[in-house]
């Protein structure tokens, strides 16, 4: 059978982290399995810095990337993308009762993890912002409680994790959907000349949705 090796960076639960006994796991992992036993192949998991998915992958060092990546025009560019797996949006959290609105965090210290989308556009749309860069969104979220951040800028999602487990962090503001720079969604991104294995991934996405065996993930990962 056929192997296909993934690439993440598992700091980001519930779509992947690094559980107690060292395991890669999560939304992204589940979702992965689902499709490589569709495909029966057998499916790796390699964990490493955000920023370096997108050049590994080029370079061959693996098949593809899961890692609540959004498909976005610019990283079109360089790879190519499954069909959206999940609808994505962007949210600011604080401690509570501290900032207003997204207006009220001119000249403030945000965190986010480098190389993400969340990090061009607080650069290009909030350049008021001081926008600080973090290998993982995990030392962010510390930096935060710690007070070195006023903000941290992630997904809704893995955000609104954060936000269960830290009953003093909130909301700051509404979430952000800007395709410009938050895509049309989550995919899993392959090499531009792979259309072998990118029909493969799409077609394994479409069954597992249709046998229900999406919705049962995401309900296990999701659920509010
Ligand atoms: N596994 C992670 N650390 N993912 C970060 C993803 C952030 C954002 N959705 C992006 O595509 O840029």
């Amino acid at each position: 059978a056929d192997t296909i090796r993934f690439a993440m960076e598992a700091s980001y639960p519930p779509f992947e982290f690094v559980d107690s006994s060292n395991q890669i796991q999560g939304f992204d992992v589940d979702l992965a399995n689902a499709m490589c036993k569709e495909m029966q192949a057998t499916c790796t998991f390699t964990n490493q810095a955000f920023d370096s998915l997108i050049p590994s992958l080029k370079f061959r060092r693996f098949d593809a990337v899961i890692s609540g990546m959004d498909i976005t025009p610019e990283r079109e560019k360089q790879v190519s993308f499954t069909n959206a797996y999940y609808d994505n949006s962007a949210l600011f959290i604080a401690h509570s009762g501290q900032f207003a609105d997204v207006a009220a965090l001119k000249g403030k210290r945000v965190g986010m993890q480098n190389g993400t989308t969340h990090q061009k556009y607080l650069m290009d749309k909030h350049p008021e912002i001081t926008a600080v860069p973090y290998d993982s969104y995990q030392n962010a979220v510390l930096d935060l409680k710690n007070g070195r951040l006023d903000a941290v800028f992630g997904d809704t999602a893995v955000v609104n994790e954060w936000l269960k487990q830290n009953k003093n962090l909130a909301a700051v503001g509404d979430k952000i959907t800007d395709p410009t720079y938050f895509g049309t969604g989550l995919g899993v991104a392959v090499r531009q000349n792979n259309t072998e294995l990118l029909t493969k991934l799409n077609d394994a996405l479409a069954k597992v949705k249709a046998d229900g065996t999406y919705k049962t993930l995401y309900s296990k990962w999701f659920q509010q």
